[in-house]
């Protein structure tokens, strides 16, 4: 396995649309356009911006569960878009996902324990019932769960206790990576910090790395060690969580940043509008990132 980044994405592009119609050629939709960055293992990388930014599908385009219009994503030493189908399928074993909504990823008419060992049967790591019982008591006993529970339907549970058996699921596999898209929005507060503190208890003692996408950038300063801040489909700001939190450069991370509304367009954080003018939300031709202070990026 190669020394370099666990994960590293080149030149990341997904286009919706275009083309022709009855009313002319529309536009496509540049949902991501050009992103790159990596992640560290045992690092998390927050990923953060307004809705609509792009976040999702860049997620969705590093576990490879669309293709890229364009780019590269490269794990554990290898290209993605090079593997056999059944080279993927050992692949994603060890990269997975924590959707927001846990109900909308659990199926109603399975028990929560069928559902976490699901991965464990597909990908036969399982050979007796009786091993998978035990795999699968041992996993609701690492997320905090009663392993009681395994028989149980996801409509008995709290919206924290379903995060719970997705993450559960997630784990099964030993992955080294896990795209967390969301994963606390729907949650309580009181609820939020719980998982929250799983992730970091699963980050130190499992070494998995995260993409944590995210739109509370309290929760992002607190867990992430790096940011990348997405407008538009671009990434116009990278850095450690430091940096971007005490030095932010460019003007769309000082307007997520800020307490006080800007004047101008359309960018909203939550219930607050931020407005920036139309020269902080189109980037230059030739835009790129460049590095103004080790490790930390800037679009320019
Ligand atoms: N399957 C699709 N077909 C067409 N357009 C899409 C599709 N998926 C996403 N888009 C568009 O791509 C853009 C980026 O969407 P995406 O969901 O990645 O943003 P996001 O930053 O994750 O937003 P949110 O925080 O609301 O989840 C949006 O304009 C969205 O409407």
């Amino acid at each position: 396995m190669s020394t370099g980044p666990l994960l590293r994405v080149e030149g990341l592009c997904k286009h919706y649309g275009g083309g022709g119609g009855l009313w002319g050629r529309t536009p496509p939709v540049r949902a991501v356009d050009g992103v790159s960055f990596h992640v560290q293992p045992r690092e998390t990388l927050g990923l953060v911006g307004e809705s609509g930014s792009g976040k999702s599908t860049t997620g969705r385009l590093v576990l490879q569960l669309e293709p890229a219009t364009a780019g590269e994503v490269w794990f554990e030493g290898r290209n993605l878009s090079d593997l056999s189908t059944a080279a993927l399928r050992a692949v994603r074993a060890r990269m997975q996902v924590v959707f927001q909504d846990p109900y909308a990823a659990l199926d109603p008419r399975m028990t929560v324990g069928d559902f976490v060992a699901e991965p464990l049967v597909i990908h036969r790591a399982v050979s007796s019932r009786s091993e998978r019982e035990d795999r699968v008591a041992a996993l609701f006993r690492r997320v905090g769960l009663n392993p009681d529970f395994m028989r149980r339907y996801p409509h008995e549970f709290s919206g924290g206790q379903r995060q719970r058996v997705g993450i559960a699921r997630a784990i099964a596999l030993g992955p080294s990576f896990i795209v967390a898209d969301e994963p606390i929005t729907a949650l309580d507060v009181s609820i939020q910090a719980q998982v929250v503190n799983l992730f970091q208890d699963m980050q130190q003692e499992m070494g998995i790395a995260f993409l944590f996408i995210a739109h509370d950038l309290n929760m992002v300063r607190y867990l992430c060690q790096r940011v990348a801040v997405m407008l538009r489909g671009r990434i116009v700001e990278m850095g450690p969580v430091e940096a971007i939190f005490g030095n932010p450069l460019h003007a769309y991370t000082r307007a997520l940043l800020s307490a006080v509304p800007v004047p101008d367009p359309d960018v909203e954080r939550g219930r607050q509008r931020i407005r920036l003018s139309a020269a902080d939300l189109t980037p230059p031709p030739g835009a790129a990132l460049v590095e103004a202070a080790p490790g930390h990026f800037v679009l320019r």
